[in-house]
């Protein structure tokens, strides 16, 4: 018998045929996270995201990028440069419980939400979920900005050199568009997976 009093038992077959209707248990899904950070130790802090997203249940990440400094983009004027980075994951966790989890970490590094666009010392973005298109201001699939962002385009390709975003195109082409004015990979730091 379970001894938790509030959950009524089931057998270990009910429980089977339960988890085995739930495509989303067997079923990883690709997913494409975007880290960014321009206040603290910016390495040290995409470094723990990194390690707190692989720490979590239903969450493998697969890529990581290089680490690109970047320009300020939008947002009050002379902020510090950013450190982003675009991880590649396989997930079992549905979007809005990724996103849910990408809100704890950024909360877990002491993000405080104040101005728009203002620094941040950790920003943690779901650029795209396979198969998914949202478009609700809580989540929307893929990031409505991503497409035009050098900052987001630029590492994203280095995660996946042949990524797509629907409804706009390849990365590459993308970023061929965009340029990469501001935008500069720091060949002397790396990121990785915990080991
Ligand atoms: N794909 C997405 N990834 C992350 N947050 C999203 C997404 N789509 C919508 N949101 C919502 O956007 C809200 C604002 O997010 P946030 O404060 O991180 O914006 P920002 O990073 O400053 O700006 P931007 O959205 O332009 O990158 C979040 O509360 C979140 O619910
Ligand atoms: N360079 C750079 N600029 C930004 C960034 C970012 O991560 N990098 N994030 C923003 C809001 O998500 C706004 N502007």
């Amino acid at each position: 018998m379970s001894s938790d009093p509030t959950t009524t038992p089931v057998s270990p077959e009910v429980e089977r045929q339960v988890d085995s209707a739930d495509s989303t248990l067997h079923n990883p899904r690709s997913a494409v996270v975007a880290l960014g950070s321009n206040l603290g130790n910016r390495l040290d802090t995409l470094q723990g995201a990194i390690d707190a997203l692989e720490d979590t249940p239903g969450v493998r990440i697969k890529s990581v990028s290089a680490v690109f400094e970047t320009e300020g983009v939008g947002g009050p004027e002379n902020q510090p440069n950013y450190f982003n980075a675009v991880l590649v994951l396989r997930t079992t966790l549905p979007p809005h419980s990724l996103l849910e989890r990408a809100n704890a970490v950024e909360d877990a590094f002491g993000r405080v939400r104040e101005v728009r666009w203002g620094a941040r010392t950790l920003d943690v973005d779901i650029l795209a979920y396979e198969g998914v298109e949202l478009d609700a201001p809580e989540l929307t699939l893929p990031h409505p900005r991503a497409h035009e962002r050098a900052f987001v385009l630029a590492p994203w390709l280095d995660a996946d050199p042949d990524a797509e975003i629907p409804g706009h195109g390849s990365v590459a082409d993308l970023l061929r568009r965009v340029g990469e004015e501001g935008v500069q990979r720091r060949k002397d730091v790396s990121l990785h997976l915990p080991e």
